[in-house]
């Protein structure tokens, strides 16, 4: 009998997430029966998803959602044999115990170079949501500019790259210069820390004088508004994300850009819905995106990455592809690279592994 740790939410989330919202406890396995396997985490994801999820998904007590790299280590599944690697959808807890339907094996022939860690990173969900924003959303092409911002998140990074292998110009946005030095180093062509710079509008604007065919949505919220005047015609927005807003308590207001004159350059407020509880219900208000979306012809969609559910494994294979070309020197000048940070901590160091664990980052 297997004794799993299991991290719960103990308490709902208001504002930023704290320790005590989280609990620890132990759960003993049932014995894995014909058709089973047991499950032990080998990594554990904290990704930005949680946040909104947990409040439509999950009530107090259920243990934390989330994705995991597992090693098989008892199996009663001959298509899951003791020794191989699966991503689950099992949450933070060491063991597990299931039968296999929800189990998505790691690439067979995984390459012994590459971290095992990146099929919950690059060659993952992540880089899955990079590829569909934008080879299926943007429908980006050769020679257009993209910006895209969160630009050293385990998202961001990748689309940064895709697009380099494209054959784009790429403005990639972060918060610390350390950020900006990694995104320079992946090949991005403009970055800046939005956080220090005095104007976002400005710095957006000197990073691609002509604006922007592309913008990969990560951050929603402010930023999103003072990019909508610098979309060119015919533009396309990727919404893959609004991280910016996932902790808000109050919806957040909707002025941000310095108003300038016209009717297309100055940002109007105002409340969407009547009040109700959830994020999705939460009136937000303004800035309005229709008169930019209008008369420059833009396109913004939103979309999750499990659309193209059935395109997965082929995908996985392509962004596999363009890393092992990167390590071996055979494809492009630009190939994908694994925005790569480990922290390595027992379950028992969840939920705030920073500061519980060692980090490597390559
Ligand atoms: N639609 C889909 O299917 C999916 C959507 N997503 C979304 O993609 C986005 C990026 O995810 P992922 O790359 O995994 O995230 P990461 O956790 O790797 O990176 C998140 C980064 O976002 C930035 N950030 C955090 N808070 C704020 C804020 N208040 N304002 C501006 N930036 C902020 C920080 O970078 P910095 O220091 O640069 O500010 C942070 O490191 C998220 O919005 C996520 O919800 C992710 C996966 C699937
Ligand atoms: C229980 C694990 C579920 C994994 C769901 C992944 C959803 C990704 C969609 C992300 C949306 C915003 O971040």
């Amino acid at each position: 009998m297997v004794v799993s740790k299991a991290w719960t939410l103990h308490q709902h989330f208001q504002g930023f997430p704290k320790a005590s919202d989280f609990h620890l406890r132990e759960e003993t396995l049932p014995q894995p029966r014909d058709g089973q396997v047991l499950l032990e985490a080998v990594f554990l994801s904290v990704d930005p998803y949680m946040r909104p999820y947990s409040q439509t998904m999950m009530k107090e007590g259920d243990v934390m959602i989330g994705s995991q790299v597992a090693k098989v280590i008892q199996s009663y599944n001959p298509s899951f044999p003791v020794g191989c690697h699966v991503v689950s959808d099992c949450g933070w807890r060491s063991h597990w115990v299931c039968d296999g339907a929800e189990l998505t094996p790691v690439l067979p022939d995984w390459p012994q170079d590459i971290p095992l860690s990146l099929a919950l990173g690059a060659i993952g969900m992540p880089g899955l949501t990079a590829l569909y924003g934008l080879e299926e959303v943007c429908e980006i092409k050769k020679g257009e500019t993209l910006l895209v911002n969160a630009a050293a998140g385990a998202v961001g990074s990748v689309v940064g790259q895709i697009a380099k292998i494209k054959g784009c110009r790429v403005v990639g946005c972060a918060g610390t210069d350390t950020k900006v030095s990694y995104l320079k180093q992946l090949g991005f062509d403009q970055v800046f820390n939005y956080k220090t710079v005095t104007s976002l509008e400005e710095s957006l604007r000197e990073a691609a004088p002509h604006g922007y065919d592309c913008y990969f949505e990560n951050v929603g919220g402010k930023f999103s508004s003072v990019v909508m005047p610098q979309m060119r015609e015919y533009g396309r927005i990727a919404v893959c994300g609004s991280i910016s807003m996932y902790n808000d308590t109050t919806p957040q207001t909707g002025i941000l850009s310095t108003p300038q004159t016209g009717k297309l350059s100055t940002p109007q407020t105002g409340i969407l819905s009547t009040p109700q509880t959830g994020l999705l219900s939460t009136p937000q208000t303004g800035p309005y995106v229709h008169t930019y979306m209008i008369f420059k012809q833009l396109r913004m969609e939103g979309f999750l990455c499990a659309r193209w559910k059935h395109k997965h494994q082929q995908s996985l294979r392509r962004l596999m592809a363009w890393m092992t070309e990167h390590i071996t020197g055979t494809g492009p000048t630009t190939s994908l690279r694994g925005p790569h940070l480990v922290i390595t901590a027992t379950v028992s160091g969840m939920p705030d592994p920073v500061k519980t664990g060692t980090r490597t980052h390559t």
